[in-house]
């Protein structure tokens, strides 16, 4: 097993990586001291591939488990959704000395985490993220939030989880294409800070797509370490941590105006990281070679890379509401080459973007 350890003071935390490891649960939960009566967030998708055996192993090790199932998909990542969570803690007799595991993929976790940080004003949880994209992304860091009909994520906190489980062979189950949503994060993460990284998802793109355990490990791994190294350095998103959040200005607009679910966040993320890597050559900081590159290794892991048909003015009002919008300017994290990137304002988006989706479309 390989683990990591994201550093912030006394709200570090473990993550725990490997092959079969979900047997280790309560002994990575008693690790951290994780509170004995807890409730488990999931869906009805993922209970049933991992409920039974996770409550199992629950109880086995001396934890009180009771089980809160929410409807799967993006569209019920809402406040309305999130209130049936704090009703089954209340009505459950949830005190201050209970916690939460959010078993699932990042609608679970964003959810979870945020009943956490707000449930009698915070108790811990931890992470069994399932989904390719949880475990390289959304499980670390403690963004957690719900949408809102007008803008991604609108809606939540910084908190960061006690204990994150990664079990890479939960993925045998992911249907592929939320094994391709994953590999958009994945990929980010070589554009903006790994160039060796991104040739290596490139050369091992078989050993990923065939799941071979020692392959995903590592790209597991190398993900998390680099997002841990940016939550470390900038915690609550005040300066470096906007790195991360390349593809996602277009991205998110893609999510809200197609309506959640219509694409997944991956896929989103994915047709964004496609708009800024040519809005990164537009404005010199990439060349037409990078954004060949990036767009076909998107592609080899079969992600979609055209905007979907909305209008610009849509597109342009839905991104103005990005949170790293600053005194009414849009701000886009574009690559710099491969392996780098930088936080820019974009001084004329009118004119880029209606070049941009006239060259995609
Ligand atoms: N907090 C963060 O830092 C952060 C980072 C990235 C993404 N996110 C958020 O994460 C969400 C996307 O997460 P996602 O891609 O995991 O989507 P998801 O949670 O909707 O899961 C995708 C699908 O896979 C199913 N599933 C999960 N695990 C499975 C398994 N092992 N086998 C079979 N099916 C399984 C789910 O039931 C769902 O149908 C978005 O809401 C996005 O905004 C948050
Ligand atoms: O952890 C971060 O920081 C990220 O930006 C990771 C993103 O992949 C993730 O989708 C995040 O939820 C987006 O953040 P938001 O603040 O733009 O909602
Ligand atoms: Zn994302």
């Amino acid at each position: 097993m390989e683990s990591l350890t994201v550093g912030l003071g006394e709200r570090s935390y473990p993550i725990w990586i490997g092959e079969g490891i979900l047997d280790r649960l309560a002994e990575a939960l008693d690790a951290v001291a994780f509170p004995r009566r807890v409730a488990v967030v999931t869906n009805p998708t993922v209970f049933g591939h991992y409920g039974e055996r996770v409550l199992r192993l629950l109880e086995g090790g001396g934890y009180r488990p009771t089980v809160i199932e929410l409807p799967d998909g993006e569209q019920y990542k809402t406040l309305q959704y999130l209130e049936k969570i704090y009703d089954s803690l209340l009505t459950g007799g949830f005190d201050r000395h209970s916690g939460l595991l959010a078993l699932g993929g990042g609608v679970i976790g964003d959810m979870t985490g945020f009943a956490a940080a707000t449930y009698v004003r915070g108790i811990p949880f931890a992470q069994i993220p399932t989904t390719l994209l949880s475990q390289v992304d959304s499980s670390v860091g403690g963004k957690t939030a719900v949408n809102h009909p007008l803008g991604k994520n609108m809606i939540g906190a910084f908190y960061q989880p006690r204990h994150v489980h990664i079990d890479v062979a939960t993925l045998k189950t992911l249907p592929a294409r939320e094994f391709a949503a994953g590999m958009a994060e994945v990929i980010k993460y070589g554009v903006i800070r790994d160039r060796e990284f991104f040739a290596w998802l490139a050369k091992h793109r078989t050993e990923l797509l065939e799941l071979r355990p020692d392959a995903l490990i590592y790209a597991v791994k190398s993900s998390c370490q680099i997002k841990a190294d940016v939550v470390e350095e900038d915690e609550k998103e005040s300066s470096v941590r906007a790195i991360l959040n390349f593809g996602h200005t277009f991205g998110h607009a893609v999510e809200t105006l197609s309506g959640y679910g219509a694409y997944s966040h991956g896929e989103a993320v994915a047709i964004g990281m496609g708009v800024a890597a040519e809005l990164s050559r537009l404005l010199g900081f990439g060349s037409e070679a990078d954004v060949d590159q990036i767009r076909s290794l998107m592609s080899g892991f079969d992600l979609p890379l055209d905007p979907p048909a909305h209008s610009l003015d849509a597109y342009l009002a839905a991104m103005g509401r990005d949170k790293k919008v600053h005194d009414g300017k849009l701000r886009f994290v574009l690559n710099h080459g491969i392996g780098d990137c930088g936080l820019h304002d974009i001084a004329e988006p009118q004119r880029l973007f209606s070049q941009i989706l006239s060259q995609t479309r």
